[in-house]
């Protein structure tokens, strides 16, 4: 059974010292109980953030034929985005029309976080979330759609508070056969 797993593995100690100095630089006083472990905590953080867990790529074959969509909505989506290593948060909604094989339904939602704990940009995600799914299930289609929000566009920067990204990649009979598409697209609850 082959097991997906590219943790870099942080080094928390070099992590925790350059915490602190970023946030002395930013005149953060740091000799306060409260404050006084903050750059560890900040380090475990988002070492936590960056580091996806390992998994068990789990597929059954398709012994009834089932053909029909395979839909996990509402799986959360956690990840900082590449330009200003703040959260972005919100949902995917990931199906796949099956082939020869099944895909344990929870792998679904592991290979969100996967592609997910790294620093990212949400269209990236939502393409190499679906490619793989596409290369490692050999379904008929794939879509996915990720409706999150960017916490560098709502709490600072622009401050556009409430606005949410939605981006969407489909494969295969999802992207070509327009009814299959228009019933992804309801059962994810996006109409466009
Ligand atoms: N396409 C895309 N852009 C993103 C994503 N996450 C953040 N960004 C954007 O990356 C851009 C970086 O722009 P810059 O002008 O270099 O940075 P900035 O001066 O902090 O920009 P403002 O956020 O507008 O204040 C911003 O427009 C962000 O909204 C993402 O997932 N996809
Ligand atoms: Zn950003």
């Amino acid at each position: 059974m082959q097991v997906v797993s590219d943790t870099a593995g942080a080094d928390l100690g070099a992590a925790e010292q350059a915490a602190r100095e970023f946030l002395l630089a930013l005149g953060v006083v740091l000799d306060e109980d409260g404050l006084e472990e903050t750059p560890a905590r900040m380090a475990r953080g988002y070492a936590e953030l960056l580091t996806a867990r390992p998994f068990r790529l789990t597929t059954f074959p398709n012994d009834e034929g089932y053909d029909e969509l395979v839909l996990a909505r509402d799986i959360p989506i956690r990840s900082v985005c590449e330009h200003h290593l703040l959260p972005f948060v919100g949902v995917a909604h990931i199906g796949y029309l099956p082939g020869e094989r099944i895909l344990g339904l929870s792998k679904l939602a592991r290979v969100a976080e996967h592609f997910a704990r790294r620093p990212q940009v949400q269209e990236r995600l939502t393409k190499q979330v679906a490619d793989w799914l596409g290369h490692h299930v050999r379904p008929h289609g794939v879509g996915v759609v990720i409706e999150a929000e960017h916490t560098c566009m709502t709490l600072r920067g622009v401050q556009a508070t409430g606005s949410r990204t939605i981006t969407s990649t489909l494969l295969g009979t999802l992207r070509q056969d327009p009814a299959s598409r228009q019933e992804f697209l309801d059962l994810t609850g996006v109409h466009r």
